[in-house]
């Protein structure tokens, strides 16, 4: 069997190779783990909560329907950081494919966290789609604006949490010559570096990157990771680094923020709208791949 569900996860194992496997938590629909031939590609705190009781620190969190804190939208304003998908139990929809394995999650108003809803009531249909490839992880997301009446308006985000060796020895590249909002400065501005270093927290909201780019976190002068982007505009780049993980009480241990990096594909830098009855698609492929020099 390549999918096995039980009460609060789903995990599924490549026919191929039964170390390539995908684990995924109904809380959030958050995959939690991604291990390509025996080695763990995302990085999971040891402080995430698996309960439901709080999103998940690690993984790939779900992110809808507001990036960060709104505090301008009548509705959105009332949520959360990050929206009401991660804090959400959805339902398992089941296998589509058996190889590459392929399940689907739901979630819509009827399932999503009650008290979240009462403060953004708007009607919505989300599928989830995992994809276990032999050498690929795809999420892709369906949303579906269910109303007779009235528009959706929504951010969407992949919040992605790489693992990798060690945070001082790694680059993401191919995001040069991009515009960005750095949260830490406060400011937008045109990324001239010819890649991405962490030397302090780092939290940047790269805005409207070609699709055609694809982002790869390189260690040592190798890639570990590529993250090919669908419909997916904008990439935020984040690493808490010291006194910021030392904040979150979930992060753990304390030094972990050496071993992940996020790199987020969304649509953030603007709402995705949507008319009664219209849906939106986007995907995230993550692999190992080899090394692409861009022109930018
Ligand atoms: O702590 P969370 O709500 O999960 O957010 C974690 C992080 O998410 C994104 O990467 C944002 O850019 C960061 O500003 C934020 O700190």
């Amino acid at each position: 069997m390549s999918v096995q569900e039980n009460d609060n996860e789903v995990i599924l194992v490549h026919p191929e190779n039964s170390k390539t496997t995908t684990k995924i938590l109904k809380y959030g629909a958050t995959v939690f783990s991604w291990t390509l031939n025996g080695e763990e590609q995302l990085w999971l705190s040891r402080g995430a909560k698996m309960d439901g009781s709080k999103p998940v620190r690690g993984g790939i969190p779900l992110v809808f329907p507001v990036f960060g804190k709104n505090n301008s939208d009548e509705h959105l304003s009332k949520l959360p950081q990050h929206g009401l998908a991660r804090n959400s139990t959805w339902e398992f929809l089941g296998q589509v494919s058996a190889n590459p394995p392929v399940v689907q999650f739901g979630l819509g108003p009827e399932f999503a966290n009650e008290e979240l809803t009462k403060l953004w009531p708007f009607d919505y249909s989300l599928v989830l789609t995992v994809e276990l490839g032999k050498e690929h992880l795809k999420t892709a997301i369906e949303v579906a604006n269910t109303s007779r009446n009235e528009t959706l308006k929504f951010n969407w985000l992949f919040h992605t949490y790489l693992k990798i060796p060690d945070i001082e020895e790694t680059m993401v590249s191919n995001l040069s010559g991009s515009k960005l909002y750095d949260q830490m400065l406060q400011q937008s501005y045109v990324d001239r570096q010819p890649v991405v270093s962490f030397h302090e927290e780092l939290d940047r909201i790269y805005q409207q990157v070609d699709s055609e780019r694809i982002i790869q976190v390189v260690d040592k002068g190798h890639p570990i990771h590529t993250v090919q982007r669908h419909n997916l505009p904008d990439a935020v780049v984040w690493n808490p680094w010291v006194e910021k993980s030392k904040g979150m009480a979930d992060f753990e241990p304390k030094d972990g923020f050496k071993e992940m990096v996020c790199v987020e594909p969304g649509y953030v830098h603007d709402f995705v709208v949507l008319q009664p009855g219209q849906t939106w698609n986007a995907h995230q492929v993550l692999s190992k791949a080899d090394l692409q020099y861009q022109i930018v």
